[in-house]
């Protein structure tokens, strides 16, 4: 997808892109809304300092996939602030951006987490719509669902990985695990991991990673992760320190990238050696790196399918603003491994039966949702 032209614009979406900016805080903000053909736009808001509208756009793309997948009824959805998430301006940035799209808010998106943005920030985005739109994620205690200091996503990204060692005829006991980013999803999915009886031998946060091949201290990761956020790294003994990027292709049994987008590329999905590879990021493996994958036998998971999660919380957190009993997260981690190990086994089957790599087998389910339903609306002929 490009968006230097209109030739981005393909048969699914995107159905609308809003550009937004105020010069008194310097926000410079983007809502992508894909496709609506099963529900109003619902994805997380992401910001960066070198964000862009096209890694927003791709981003909305997976969002119209991942709703349909799972069979959730909203539709794809993105929004951007190119910022740095570290300034101090950062909330009159967040502030200037709600107000900026409110008149397309009420309608057309519901704003949620991504990278860059934190339960707090969630409550500040609410706290600015008021009633004219709605954010998820935010701290339990304004009545939100917190998804991402509860783990959800992470959560599943762990359940897809032990549902695909499983259909390997392998078992997680002992499995050497790389977890390729250390944040809201990387850390969960290690946690998880390692209550399962895995080896977690490398993490990586975008200052350096960590290595021991006999495993490291996951509760002690976590523990410094909470300390020390994801400058972790400087803060842990017994491991050797590598280059970021480096851990992608240390010896291992699963790779879960879970930080950025296309950083399993060509050459590293030759090189990496892991039989099961889940994309825990949205967009973590190039096309060209899936088809060399697949052609290698190695199992993957696609991101829409493995970090499902996030999407089954933000159902949640959707419900529970019209109900004034809390939520718990153990009903939502439930339906959420319920969920994600169904699609796991399904999309694996589903590309072994037609020699597919299993994006395109994931592809295929969700594509047979969104074509339903934009040929029930009329928005395309029956086929
Ligand atoms: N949060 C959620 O519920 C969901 C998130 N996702 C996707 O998961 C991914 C991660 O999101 P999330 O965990 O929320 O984000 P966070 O910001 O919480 O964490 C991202 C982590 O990745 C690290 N990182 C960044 N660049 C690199 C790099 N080059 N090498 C190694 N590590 C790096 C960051 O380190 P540092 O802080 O040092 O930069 C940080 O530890 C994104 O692709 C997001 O779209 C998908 C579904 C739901
Ligand atoms: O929709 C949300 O609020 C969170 C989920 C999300 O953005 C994602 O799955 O990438």
């Amino acid at each position: 997808m490009r968006l230097d032209d209109l030739s981005h614009a393909d048969a699914w979406g995107p159905e609308k892109i809003v550009t937004v900016s105020d010069t008194r805080t310097g926000m410079r903000g983007v809502l992508v809304i894909d496709n609506t053909a099963r529900g109003m736009g619902k994805g997380g808001t992401r910001m960066g300092p070198a964000l862009t509208v096209t890694e927003v756009a791709r981003l909305a793309r997976v969002m119209t996939w991942k709703w349909a997948a799972v069979d959730l009824f909203f539709g794809g959805a993105k929004a951007g602030v190119r910022f740095d998430p570290a300034s101090a301006d950062k909330e009159a940035v967040l502030r200037a951006f709600a107000r900026a799209l409110s008149s397309e808010v009420p309608e057309e998106y519901v704003f949620g987490l991504d990278m860059g943005l934190t339960e707090h920030d969630a409550a500040v985005i609410q706290d600015e719509l008021g009633a004219r739109g709605a954010a998820v994620g935010s701290p339990s205690e304004v009545g939100g669902v917190p998804y991402d200091q509860w783990g959800v996503t992470g959560y599943g990204v762990a359940e897809a990985v032990d549902e695909a060692v499983r259909r390997d005829g392998a078992d997680l006991h002992g499995a050497r695990v790389v977890v390729q980013g250390f944040g809201a999803v990387g850390a969960a999915a290690a946690e998880r991991l390692h209550e399962l009886g895995a080896r977690v031998v490398a993490v990586s946060t975008a200052e350096g990673a960590l290595h021991a091949p006999d495993g490291l201290d996951v509760p002690a990761l976590l523990q410094a992760r909470s300390q020390w956020g994801d400058a972790l790294v400087h803060h842990v003994d017994g491991s050797r320190p590598l280059a970021a990027g480096e851990e992608l292709t240390l010896p291992a049994d699963v790779l879960i990238p879970a930080a950025r987008q296309d950083v399993v590329d060509v050459a590293a999905a030759r090189d990496l050696s892991a039989s099961v590879v889940v994309e825990g990021a949205n967009l973590a493996l190039t096309p060209k790196a899936q088809a060399v994958l697949a052609e290698r036998g190695v199992s993957v998971v696609p991101d829409f399918i493995a970090n499902a999660g996030g999407v089954v919380a933000a159902a949640y957190a959707m419900e529970a603003r019209s109900s004034v009993f809390p939520v718990e997260p153990g009903p939502i981690r439930a339906a959420v491994s319920e969920r994600l190990r169904a699609n796991t086994l399904h999309v694996l089957e589903e590309a072994a039966r037609g020699a597919l790599t299993s994006h395109e087998a994931a592809r295929h389910l969700a594509e047979r949702r969104v074509r339903t339903a934009m040929e029930i609306r009329g928005r395309v002929r029956s086929s």
